[in-house]
């Protein structure tokens, strides 16, 4: 596709996602199985154009702002794309989509070359020039890329860590895989990757861990079809060696999605016991079966609720050994894979999800037995879904006695665990542990 045509698109894909209606990667993924005339070549532009975007919002608008695009778009001599036999017409992008999707390439000159006008050449020089020399008065949102509500809380919680925050966020995140005990082991797995041409190394913390350099497409390997790897990342291994699920423990993983940590707890109690899966989305739930088949469990349970207190919970009060509460929240540990997060989130969303977020703990903390573990976890930043939520369960539930997470994963094979923990809490961070941040809080149940 001509690089005039393929900006156009960029800019109409740009303006769909500033809508905010949906996550960025449906937005994307949505967008190009409407315009077939966009294939496998063109994919990549767009997603880099979206992603920058998401990413420097802030910077991005201000230089729009200060030097106004050229006012001959978005018609500046080229013609609409044309659409492929029975797709949709590439719709004319407005004048503002089309300037942040040049400026959202600006890196990208050789492309720019031929997809811009020779003003709009000129003007991205003068962008160019003024991001890198800033006057003083320049919004600090330019720099950290972030709501200002949003930075101020991470600046709250983490003072001069934030700038290293900052920048790791900037970063694009390793691909983490989980190497199945069951089926593998770990030095084996890296051999064959290294024989298929993917270098990985064990991850610093999680004894299941391979990290990878790069972003190969896995589903093709053996290790991948016989169910040896999953990707995973380290974080979430961790959350999994907290709970340390036994062999013939009853466990259950109340929000269990797409099971990515149940499959690393069916394999922790090494395919026996029970393990419950549950969710209150069927939809989540089926994509744990293509999983489950692969990893060879048998052990495990999926089952859709209705809600945290569906009534077919009942009969499972006080049996449990282990529950883990991977809680739906505000996935603002994950600003490195979905950058558009911190657009879709606000401080009102933040504290219903909180609310959510101690209904759940509430409710899956009856059917732990006495004498047996909750683990309650979040893939969030913020205190108020992490250390207010644990602080409130514990000065409620005084039959549920706090554990140091340092102490437990240390007993589970994770070395340096302190290095990972605050007080008695798991804090996972992008810029302190390279992989996403993830918070946990652990209870015994009194016996
Ligand atoms: C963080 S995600 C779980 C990710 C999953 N554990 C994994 O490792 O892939 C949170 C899940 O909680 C589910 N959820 C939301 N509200 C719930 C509720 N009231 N009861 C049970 N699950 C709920 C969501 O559907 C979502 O799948």
């Amino acid at each position: 596709m001509h690089p005039k045509a393929l900006i156009d698109h960029c800019a109409e894909l740009i303006a769909q996602t500033l809508t905010f209606a949906h996550p960025a990667d449906a937005t994307v993924s949505q967008y190009c199985r409407e315009q077939r005339s966009l294939g496998s070549r063109e994919r990549p532009l767009l997603a880099d154009a979206v992603y920058a975007l998401l990413r420097e919002k802030p910077l991005l608008e201000w230089l729009l702002k200060k030097l106004p695009a050229p006012k001959a778009l978005p018609s500046a001599g080229h013609k609409a794309p044309r659409p492929a036999k029975g797709a949709k017409p590439a719709p004319a992008p407005s004048a503002k989509a089309r300037a942040l999707a040049l400026l959202a390439l600006r890196q990208q000159t050789e492309f720019l070359a031929q997809a811009a006008t020779a003003e709009e050449l000129v003007w991205l020089d003068a962008c160019r020039a003024l991001e890198a020399s800033p006057p003083a008065d320049q919004p600090a949102a330019c720099r950290h890329g972030l709501p200002d509500w949003l930075a101020a809380a991470l600046q709250a919680e983490l003072g001069d860590g934030f700038d290293a925050l900052v920048a790791a966020l900037k970063e694009s995140a390793p691909l983490d895989l989980r190497v199945n005990p069951l089926k593998a082991k770990r030095a084996a797995v890296e051999q064959q990757l290294q024989d298929a041409g993917i270098a990985s190394v064990p991850t610093p913390y999680s004894p299941w861990g391979l990290r990878l350099a790069t972003k190969p497409a896995l589903q093709k390997l053996p290790c991948y079809l016989d169910g040896s790897i999953e990707v995973q990342d380290e974080g979430s291994q961790l959350l999994a060696l907290l709970l340390d699920a036994k062999r013939h423990e009853l466990v259950i993983d109340f929000c269990a999605g797409a099971g990515g940590k149940t499959l690393a707890l069916g394999a922790a109690m090494r395919n026996t016991g029970r393990l419950y899966a549950f969710d209150n989305s069927a939809h989540r739930l089926e994509a744990l079966q293509p999983r489950l088949q692969r990893s060879g469990l048998s052990n495990v349970h999926p089952m859709a609720i209705a809600h945290e207190r569906d009534a077919r919970l009942d009969r499972l009060v006080g049996k449990a050994d282990r529950v883990l509460v991977d809680a739906p929240c505000s996935g603002l540990g994950t600003l490195r894979r979905s950058p558009d997060l911190k657009w879709r989130q606000s401080e009102a969303g933040i504290a219903e999800l909180a609310a959510l977020q101690a209904r759940i703990l509430e409710s899956a903390a009856r059917l732990v037995k006495p004498g047996g573990r909750l683990v309650y976890a979040t893939c969030s930043l913020l205190p108020q879904e992490n250390e207010a939520v644990a602080a409130a369960f514990s000065a409620a539930q005084r039959d549920f006695v706090a554990l140091p997470a340092g102490e437990l994963l240390q007993r589970a094979g994770v070395e340096s665990a302190d290095r990972l923990v605050r007080g008695d809490y798991l804090r996972l961070w992008p810029h302190l542990h390279a992989s996403d941040g993830f918070f946990a809080a652990v209870w015994q149940r009194k016996a």
